[in-house]
């Protein structure tokens, strides 16, 4: 993965009943995503033990996480085709015991086109619609070798 275009680390805590709901970090094709593309992988680190509670559930996949201090979790959001991978639906379970300190980071989608050749499903540049409009790219959405 190349990590140039990846968004900031951002970094999360959550106190006794803190959780987060089932969600997907893919983001869709926005007018935010339009210039380094979709969240195409997830790295999720734990910055801390959390005595009770805090796993990260992935409901579709039919796994848990738990939360251990210097681990981390690594997905990826999307099909080679830039669709998201509705496997990835996961939420933060509610903090019982301790406190919980995440960092997470994430990846974009077209840093990784020089190195990713898109395979199945690969929609071709005019199926990118938001609003039923289509898009412009600043870079090609068709992979080019260097
Ligand atoms: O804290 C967690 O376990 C999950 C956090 C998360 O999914 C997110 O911030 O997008
Ligand atoms: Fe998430």
């Amino acid at each position: 993965m190349r990590p140039s275009s990846a968004e900031e680390l951002q970094v999360a805590s959550y106190a006794f009943g803190g959780h987060y709901e089932v969600h997907m970090d893919a983001l869709r094709l926005t007018s935010e995503t339009m210039d380094r593309g979709d969240r195409i992988a997830t790295f999720m680190f734990y910055l801390t033990d959390v005595e009770k509670g805090g796993s990260t559930a992935f409901p579709m996949a039919g796994v848990a996480a738990r939360p251990v201090k210097g681990s981390a979790v690594f997905w990826n959001n999307l099909f080679s085709s830039g669709n998201p991978d509705e496997r990835t639906w996961h939420g933060a379970c509610p903090v019982i015991m301790g406190e919980k300190w995440v960092a997470n980071k994430w990846i974009r989608y077209f840093d990784q086109m020089q190195t990713h050749q898109c395979k199945s499903q690969q929609p071709s540049q005019m199926d990118f619609k938001v609003n039923g409009k289509k898009l412009k790219f600043k870079q090609p959405v068709v992979p080019t070798r260097r």
